[in-house]
């Protein structure tokens, strides 16, 4: 047996997303977001689920929160319903809204666990939208104006902060590839996008710092690494596009004030550019405290210019996959987490990893070994990073319960807690009670 013992002060969590778990969509004021829209319309997400009901944490939260503390995490990873604050993105403030939050950060914080918060997770107020979304500076300044009111809300309460979770996915998978809310499919319209998110972050922050408010804040890309298939130059190029893609195009712009040239020009080839006004990389290249990193998987490339505008496929190489088709390779995570050295040695939360395995509850059971197995192999690859010297400050397992996932909906299960979508009752898997214990130890147990 192996036992790898993380640092004292290292932070083990949860995390979730507000339209994946909390339900309650029109109720105490809420406003509809572009996920109610999407969700609702045919085609879009399996089975037509939707968040209306979720796992209804709108009103359960206090029991969530009592798995929490029986887990004994020290932090708890949640997103913000924009709607739910402004219903209609802007304008007035829905106090029921804010009231929510209270009473949901104060459990929290009764019960010793620290609140880390996404301020936006996707559920971008449907009325933004309309008026252009991430490439209006309608929603810029929305945003902004947003996050100064959690800002000062909750200045004291919470004091871990991220502003944009996945950039990626807000920019390429829901306006490029148009397989998430709003389900555009037009590369123009997804460099405007990440353009835009990038200005509203780096806008985010400045106010927070003029603000003074306490605490740390950031951002969470998610990343896949990724390797060539063959020693060609074109495949080697391809696994790097695909890194880019989803990590540098972002991370450049906030820590060095630029976008990768190479993905400039590769975009340019494909007939599209941003348009960066003068004064905008110095906006979104705010000093930031600490990055989020979502990992799931990794992928092995070779160059093929019908696959996309990334020009690249995925090749199945055999290896175990999760019930949603990634494949698992732990090793991805070191190799990310040693990519991100470029970018300086910043405080890195792994804020998302986790695996989807569907099994069910049996006997009041739900025997999810292969969850453990996703989970152990990711976590001794963090304790390899950190024995190299990377700041690895903590780790939120995605995700504390089976919740909405996006447009899989409910048939994909993330979760350490089973959620029965009919009768909602939660039940702790044994993945639960091996994280229970890693936590309480403070240390990895592996055996051979
Ligand atoms: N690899 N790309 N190939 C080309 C594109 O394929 C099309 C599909 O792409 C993807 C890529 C990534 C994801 C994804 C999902 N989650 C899980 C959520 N994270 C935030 C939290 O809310 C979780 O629910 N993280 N990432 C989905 C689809």
């Amino acid at each position: 047996m192996t036992i790898f013992q993380f640092p004292k002060d290292f932070q083990w969590g949860t995390a979730t997303a507000a339209y994946q778990i909390e339900g309650a969509a029109a109720e105490d004021g809420r406003g509809p977001s572009i996920w109610d829209t999407f969700a609702k319309t045919p085609g879009k997400v399996f089975n037509g689920d939707n968040g209306d009901i979720a796992c209804d944490s709108y009103h359960r939260y206090e029991e969530d929160i009592a798995l929490m503390k029986q887990l004994g995490i020290q932090s708890y990873r949640f997103s913000v319903s924009w709607s739910r604050i402004l219903p209609d993105g802007d304008g007035e403030i829905n106090q029921a809204g804010l009231d929510y939050y209270h009473r949901f950060v104060d459990k929290l914080l009764e019960n010793g666990i620290e609140p880390f918060c996404t301020l936006y997770h996707w559920d971008l107020p449907q009325t933004l939208q309309d008026a252009g979304g991430w490439e209006s500076d309608i929603t810029v300044e929305a945003f902004v104006k947003f996050s100064e009111i959690m800002y000062r809300e909750f200045n004291g309460k919470i004091k871990s902060w991220l502003t944009f979770n996945e950039p990626w996915c807000i920019a390429f998978l829901s306006n490029l590839l148009g397989a998430h809310a709003p389900g555009n499919r037009d590369l123009q319209t997804a460099l405007n996008v990440g353009h835009g998110l990038l200005l509203a972050h780096g806008k985010s922050v400045k106010k927070f710092r003029e603000l003074g408010i306490e605490g740390k804040i950031g951002i969470a890309p998610n990343m896949e690494w990724a390797v060539p298939y063959s020693k060609s130059e074109a495949d080697k190029a391809a696994s790097e596009r695909h890194i880019a893609w989803f990590a540098d195009w972002f991370l450049d712009p906030v820590f060095k004030g630029e976008y990768p040239q190479f993905m400039v020009d590769w975009f340019e080839q494909a007939g599209a550019k941003v348009d960066v006004k003068p004064g905008d990389m110095e906006i979104i290249s705010q000093p930031i405290d600490h990055l989020g990193i979502n990992y799931y998987t990794m992928s092995v490339d070779r160059y093929n210019p019908d696959a996309g505008v990334l020009g690249f496929e995925q090749i199945d190489m055999g290896l175990v996959q999760t019930d949603i088709g990634w494949p698992v390779e732990s090793r991805g995570l070191y190799e990310a987490l040693h990519h991100l050295q470029k970018y300086g040695n910043i405080d890195i939360y792994i804020t998302e990893n986790g695996a989807c395995i569907n099994d069910e509850v049996e006997n009041g059971q739900v025997k999810d070994f292969r969850r453990i197995s996703y989970l152990q192999q990711h976590i001794a690859q963090i304790h390899r990073a950190i024995t190299d010297g990377i700041q690895v400050k903590g780790y939120m397992a995605w995700s504390m319960m089976d919740n909405f996932e996006w447009a899989e909906g409910y048939r994909m299960r993330f979760g350490l807690v089973h959620v029965d979508y009919r009768s909602l009752v939660r039940t702790p898997k044994e993945s639960f009670y091996w994280y229970q214990n890693v936590i309480r130890n403070n240390w990895l147990e592996t055996r051979p």
